[in-house]
């Protein structure tokens, strides 16, 4: 798993957290830090008010009738919170938001604190059934998965990075048949988010882009420099023209603190919009349809755990649940693979290939380990002020996290783009602050105390290769009909041996950039991990090495794939209706028909936009 997702789906360190801060922790140093941010702001500073969010409405309604809504929005997470903020600008539509989680923790706001707040209680976390062939170095070589379970979705547990995608993507979804979704057509909804206009209760621009604090300067100038002996320039944002390269990229957060859509589009707004309700802790369970099942006519959902509650629906739905749980209750309502329902006697509504398609950057991590006379192991406490008193400073960035390196790997003149992105994460040598992160990749004691020793002589930078463009396909099907259950899950890296191969393009020029002469200068070296089962082959280490620390990069997608209406592999057409379904409409990263060249947050406030003005569209002035 990538930076972006490291530590929660591999660390087993116990939750040791107060009531307060129901997280688990990934170091003592963290730990520690998490709670003096928390204690400062509690009384000081107020960093995450009950104002950033909106009021549950399960406070206001007072019996089990929960009445009628125009639309009713599953989810409240990155594409959800975008649909319903937008859907409400218009006040005579009464919009609801059913979210099975409750408002993101304090932890959320600081950026540095990210990665504290998966694996926790705000978290779904997934095992994949393995392949054989890659996330070996996971237990029983089941890949670990997590996304966000609360207002904000895995926007509000992610690294926050913000990328647009080249117009290659979108050109290539148009050209498969998505008509609308060429570059010229979305590329005013990345905008829309961010633009500054409009007033209090109906900003324009909901959403912030910022730069992060500043962190691990000496790192990032050492791979600037060392790209730069490559060929490779200095990019400022990843877009036409400066698709390749390295850039201290920027996040979504304003004054250093995150700004996920669920606090942009329904936080800031609710309480100026009596049309726009929010009902915390509601997991929905099931969709029903009327006779002919072109229609949904109600959802059902679980209150609080206990309560089984119906809401009927008046024009629209909108499922936002995410690439995993979309189509899980896509199948649960009978609409998915007839093969997959059949036998769990779920009756057929609609014969889809739901939970198909699924695609993910698949990730793999190379040690870096670079010398650091001057080791640092306590936190800097005029750093922590620094950030209580002006939000800057370490605790506003997400350590070296926001260097990422663009490269094309590929000698083909014709086609402009990177094939392979590189993420940094720094652990300082000696610093506990860290190790948590490191812990993820120590798969037996061995290698434990390899990590371990690493980090005592020198400041270890893991530079994570994620493949843009992977070609092997995974797959997420129903093992009950009882919405408890978990899935049958099948990520399936590296099943193609193109996907091997990318990787290794990436590897070897990693090789390159440690013979650099600044990385010669300064004595920084790449670090060939002694992993037993692939020393017996020299020649194929690395290949060997893959397959052993392959994971996911959290950027899941496709599962619920966007098509032409004769594309049988499609499950939703280019407006974004379920075929067959004359009201239920998908928005989130499940129907992305490839995955975006980037971090898919940004792809995936667009498809919110995109999937609110067509809906706008339809039922303006009915
Ligand atoms: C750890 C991590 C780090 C990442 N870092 C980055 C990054 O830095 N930059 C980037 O570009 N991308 C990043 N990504 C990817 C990006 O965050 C996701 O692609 C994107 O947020 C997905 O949005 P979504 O709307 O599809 O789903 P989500 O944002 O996950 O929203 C789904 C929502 O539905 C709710 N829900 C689920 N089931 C139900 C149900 N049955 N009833 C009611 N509600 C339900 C969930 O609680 C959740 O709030 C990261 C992802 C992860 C997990």
């Amino acid at each position: 798993m990538s930076l972006l997702g490291i530590a929660a789906a591999t660390t087993t360190t116990p939750n040791v957290c107060s009531a307060q801060c129901s997280v688990t922790s990934l170091g003592a140093m963290q730990f520690f830090v998490s709670l003096l941010v928390e204690s400062l702001f509690k009384d000081q500073c107020a960093i995450s008010t009950k104002d950033n969010w909106p009021q549950d409405y399960a406070e206001e309604v007072t019996n089990s009738d929960m009445g009628t809504f125009d639309f009713v929005i599953i989810g409240g997470g990155s594409a959800g919170s975008v649909v319903a903020g937008r859907l409400s600008e218009n006040p005579l539509w009464r919009t609801l938001v059913l979210e099975a989680g409750t408002d993101p923790p304090l932890e959320s706001e600081v950026p540095f604190l990210f990665t504290s707040v998966q694996s926790s209680n705000y978290t779904y976390s997934y095992r994949g059934i393995t392949n054989g062939v890659s996330c070996k170095s996971a237990a029983g070589g089941n890949c670990g998965w997590l996304s966000g379970k609360c207002l904000g979705g895995s926007g509000a547990i992610n690294a926050m990075l913000y990328f647009r995608g080249t117009r290659g993507d979108y050109d290539g979804w148009c050209g498969a048949g998505c008509e609308g979704w060429c570059y010229e057509d979305v590329w005013p909804y990345f905008r829309k988010s961010f633009e500054n206009r409009g007033n209090e209760t109906h900003p324009s621009g909901y959403m912030k882009l910022g730069e992060y604090g500043n962190y691990g300067e000496d790192i990032k100038s050492l791979f600037f420099s060392g790209a730069k002996e490559l060929g490779l320039r200095k990019i400022r944002d990843f877009v036409e023209g400066s698709y390749v390269g390295y850039g201290n990229f920027r996040g979504i957060l304003e004054e250093g603190r995150r700004i996920s859509s669920a606090k942009g589009f329904l936080g800031r707004v609710a309480k100026y919009r009596e049309n726009l309700k929010v009902m915390k802790n509601a997991r929905v369970t099931q969709l029903l349809f009327n006779k002919k099942a072109d229609r949904v006519t109600e959802i059902e959902f679980l209150l609080q755990n206990r309560k089984t509650l119906k809401v009927k629906v008046q024009k629209e739905v909108i499922l936002s649940a995410g690439t995993v749980e979309s189509p899980k209750l896509l199948m649960l309502s009978g609409v998915g693979p007839k093969d997959v329902l059949k036998p769990l006697n779920i009756p057929v509504r609609h014969n889809l290939p739901i939970g198909e398609n699924l695609q993910d950057h698949v990730a793999v991590p190379i040690f870096f380990a670079i010398p650091n006379e001057n080791p640092s192991t306590s936190p800097d406490l005029d750093e922590i002020y620094a950030y209580l008193k002006y939000q800057k400073g370490f605790l506003a960035s997400i350590g070296t996290g926001s260097l990422n390196g663009f490269i094309k790997t590929n000698s083909n003149p014709k086609d402009p783009y990177p094939d392979i992105q590189l993420q940094h994460f720094t652990v300082r040598r000696g610093a506990p602050l860290g190790m948590g992160f490191l812990q993820g990749f120590m798969a037996n004691e061995k290698l434990t105390k390899y990590f371990e020793n690493l980090v005592q002589q020198a400041d270890v930078v893991v530079v994570f290769i994620l493949l843009l463009q992977p070609k092997s396909r995974g797959k997420i099907q129903l093992k009950s009909s009882q919405p408890e259950d978990p899935l049958l899950i099948y990520p399936n890296y590296l099943q193609r041996r193109e996907d091997v191969d990318g990787l290794m393009a990436g590897i070897e020029y990693l090789q390159r950039l440690a013979k650099t002469s600044i990385f010669k200068s300064k004595k920084a070296k790449l670090m060939r991990i002694p992993i037993e089962e692939c020393l017996g082959d020299a020649e194929n280490f690395w290949p060997c090495y893959i397959s052993y620390y392959s994971s996911t990069s959290s950027h899941l997608v496709g599962t619920i794939k966007m098509g032409a209406d004769s594309d049988t592999t499609a499950c939703v057409g280019p407006r974004l209706k379920v075929k067959g379904v004359r009201n239920l409409r998908v928005a989130d990263a499940s129907i992305m028909p490839t995955i975006t060249s980037c971090n898919t947050y940004g792809p995936t406030l667009m498809i919110g936009e995109r999937a609110a003005e067509f809906i706008q569209r339809e039922w303006r002035g009915k």
